[in-house]
């Protein structure tokens, strides 16, 4: 275990096994993983390709749950909060297939989400807070009102990021979310990150294989051969 706290962290994994079964194989992803999350940390997790790390996401964000072990939040086992009901209310995640509802236009997504999870801006309305993050992703008012399926891969990821941005959930989780972005637009999405974890007090976990955003998190956890490590960052 990673730390030893006197109230429980934001997330908790305890000897968390995953094994996918198909075509009568069995592949054992995740072995015995024991980790702590915090609140106001940003953490980045890397490792190789099919190390398992969209697997540890899904199970921590609820999408699946592990063949052995338990997750907790704040305590709380997830299955005795109910996974539905965990997934909508506390965590907030951005995929790597984006997932965006490509019926709506970029505004109308980050509004529906905020809809559906009761997000409510401190002010204005829940349209002038959508306008307001998809500006902070770099999306200007008039790609903000086309279709999804109308702008790039790049556009449709920063409408991904301020649609879980305006969730307001405890845990952010997020795939490679900075994959399809330029140098300039993946700083601006690493210190939004950086400012939820700091100022707001998220629990801040992303998916990567980027260096750049590695090195600016809080700390690193290497996913290798099933098992997850922690690297502090030297500051
Ligand atoms: N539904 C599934 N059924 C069977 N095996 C699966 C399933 N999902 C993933 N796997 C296997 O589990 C392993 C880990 O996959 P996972 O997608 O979690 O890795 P990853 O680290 O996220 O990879 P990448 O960096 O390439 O996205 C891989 O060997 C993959 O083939």
């Amino acid at each position: 275990m990673n730390a030893v706290t006197a109230t429980p962290p934001v997330l908790r994994l305890a000897d968390v096994s995953h094994t996918y079964f198909s075509r009568r194989r069995r592949t054992t992803v995740l072995k015995n993983i024991d980790y702590a999350f915090e609140r106001g940390t940003f953490y980045a997790i890397l490792g190789p390709s099919g190390s398992g790390k969209t697997t540890l996401l899904s199970l921590a964000s609820g999408l699946d749950t592990p063949s052995r072990g338990a997750i907790s939040f704040h305590g709380r086992n997830l299955t005795e909060i109910g996974l539905g009901r965990f997934r909508n209310q506390h965590v907030a995640t951005i995929f790597q297939q984006f997932n965006l509802l490509t019926y709506m236009t970029a505004l109308q997504n980050v509004t529906t989400a905020m809809e559906i999870t009761g997000a409510k801006p401190a002010t204005g309305s829940r349209r002038a807070r959508a306008l307001h993050l998809l500006e902070q992703v770099g999306l200007d008012k008039a790609t903000v009102t086309r279709n999804v399926l109308q702008l790039s891969g790049g556009q449709q990821q920063r409408v991904a990021i301020a649609r879980a941005l305006a969730c307001d959930v405890d845990i952010l989780f997020a795939d490679e979310p900075t994959g399809n972005l330029d140098e300039d637009t993946a700083q601006g999405i690493i210190d939004t990150f950086r400012e939820l974890a700091h100022e707001q007090g998220k629990c801040v976990v992303v998916v990567t294989h980027s260096q750049q955003l590695a090195t600016q998190s809080d700390r690193v956890l290497h996913l290798r051969k099933g098992k997850l490590t922690e690297q502090v960052n030297a500051r």
